[in-house]
């Protein structure tokens, strides 16, 4: 057996050997046998590279003619990358990204579903990869400080592993969010990649379990677990002490890999942002599907009646969208509108404006991509109030869920007199957004008792209005036709 070959890349070229022999061996094909698991390294690769695994999938099923390729040309492309991104052994990554620079015609028709190949190539082969000649040579042969530092490490990574599964699960089956699920697989990936940066099996030789007095000992809070977000918040913590103590021994080792774990310990610092304190506002989101926008001058009564009209048709939320007032009367205005909506019994949020929206008490405040940013509005109103996003395409969407967002808006899904220049985003971009993720989404823009049912049919359950009640004779009756739509 080859040493630069892992078993499982043994098998893989075995397959692609057996084609070659019936000249069946095309990139597609390569391609489908790769991401054939969608928990591998190159699945995950072309997720984080924008590409959706599902369509992907569709378009390899379709009929289509094969690109042809040889396995010499093949490997050889795939030893170069290697050579390049510093690295010993081949895996399949690499020769994912071999296959995309081989068939120039295949990575076009992925372009068009979606897929960024600098973005594979940066996460492939570094910018400054580590060059093995950077690790210090290893002795294993007798008990010296270095294997206790390899032990560190071996047991490090098995906890951080074992987190990271436990979070995989945890965004999968309870939050079923296919984004942050995604994101923690990455990190799982991304660790190993680094980890096998360091000397062939230093981990595997240094496991001593027997002689670890760790694993004997527990105590009483690691078996007490509440609620269900418990289990999140107690993970990222064992895996950020994990991070923390591999960071340090490996020190020892490589500061390179000391720094890629660094970097990695950042990423799941936002991960936990994102996931357990977003556990908690999607909860208080769970049930509420109609928000509605009122600006005074918009509505044909007085906003005070058109709050306690909507709220009675069963609108959920509603936000003040005041774009011309002079901030005494702006603020004037927020705190009416709150008294009004704690009358009602529903939610209030202000738009644009974290500081009045802290003044008047209000439930949260609306962001769009020019407001201030979610981590300073989360400075003026603390860690318990809702703060909105509007999104308009995917990578506005992922963004938003990193920084913490409690809820998004998607849209404009139609042209609005309410927002004239606003470019729409479209009916589409609101089917992906409810597919990538399930954090609470309110369609926007152009929603009315004529369009809603469009919004409905591509999976979108809950919807912010204005016009179409602030206009309404009757708010009441258009609200309660809306949550019938939506029910
Ligand atoms: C629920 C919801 N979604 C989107 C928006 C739009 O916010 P923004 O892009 O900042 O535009 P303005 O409303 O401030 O003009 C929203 N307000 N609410
Ligand atoms: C604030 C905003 N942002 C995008 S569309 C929109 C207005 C939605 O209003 P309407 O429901 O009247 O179309
Ligand atoms: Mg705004």
């Amino acid at each position: 057996m080859d040493s630069r070959f892992s078993p499982a890349i043994e098998r893989l070229l075995a397959r692609f050997d057996a084609w070659e022999a019936e000249q069946s061996l095309t990139a597609e094909r390569i391609l489908a046998a790769l991401v054939e698991d969608e928990e591998s390294l190159p699945a995950t690769r072309l997720v984080q590279a924008g590409l959706s695994l599902l369509r992907l999938r569709d378009w390899l099923t379709a009929p289509k003619v094969g690109i042809s390729l040889s396995r010499g040309e093949l490997l050889h492309t795939a030893t170069q990358l290697c050579r390049e991104s510093g690295q010993d052994q081949l895996t399949s990554d690499v020769l994912l990204l071999a296959v995309v620079e081989l068939a120039p015609a295949l990575c076009g028709q992925l372009v068009r579903l979606g897929f960024r190949p600098e973005q594979l190539r940066t996460a492939v082969v570094p910018e400054n990869p580590l060059r093995p000649e950077s690790l210090t040579p290893l002795q294993l042969s007798e008990p010296t400080e270095l294997i206790a530092t390899a032990r560190v490490l071996d047991v490090g990574a098995n906890r951080a592993n074992e987190s990271l599964r436990i979070l995989d699960d945890y965004c999968r089956f309870v939050l079923e969010d296919r984004y942050l699920t995604e994101s923690i697989k990455t990190v799982r990936h991304d660790l190993v990649a680094t980890l096998n940066k360091l000397p062939d099996s230093l981990l595997l030789e240094s496991r001593e379990t027997i002689r670890d007095v760790g694993t004997r000992i527990s105590t009483t809070g690691e078996f007490q677990r509440t609620e269900i977000r418990e289990v999140a918040r107690v993970n990222f913590k064992r895996l950020q002490e994990a991070f923390r103590s591999l960071e340090e021994f490996s020190k020892l080792l490589s500061v390179d890999v000391a720094a890629e774990i660094e970097a990695l310990r950042y990423r799941v610092y936002t991960l936990e942002q994102a996931i357990v304190r977003g556990s908690d506002l999607r909860t208080r989101l769970r049930d509420l599907q109609l928000y509605v926008l009122l600006t005074g001058e918009q509505c044909v009564a007085s906003l005070d009646w058109t709050i306690a009209e909507a709220a009675a048709g069963g609108a959920q939320i509603v936000q003040l969208r005041e774009k011309n007032l002079p901030d005494r009367e702006l603020f004037d205005r927020a705190r009416r509108c709150a008294d009004a909506c704690r009358n009602a019994g529903i939610l209030f949020i202000m738009n644009d404006r974290p500081d009045i929206a802290r003044l008047v008490d209000a439930d949260g405040v609306h962001l769009g991509q020019d407001d201030l940013t979610v981590q300073a509005a989360r400075q003026i109103l603390g860690p318990d109030k809702l703060i909105g996003v509007s999104t308009h395409n995917l990578t506005q969407l992922r963004q938003a869920i990193l920084d913490g967002a409690s809820y998004v808006g998607i849209g404009p899904a139609f042209a609005t007199a309410t927002k004239p220049h606003e470019p729409v985003a479209g009916l589409e971009f609101l089917r992906q957004a409810v597919t990538e993720s399930t954090l609470p989404m309110f369609a926007i823009g152009g929603i009315n008792l004529g369009t809603i049912q469009a919004v409905c049919d591509v999976g979108v359950t809950r919807v912010a209005v204005s016009s179409v009640i602030a206009q309404a004779e009757e708010p009441k009756l258009v609200a309660m036709a809306l949550r019938e739509a939506l029910a």
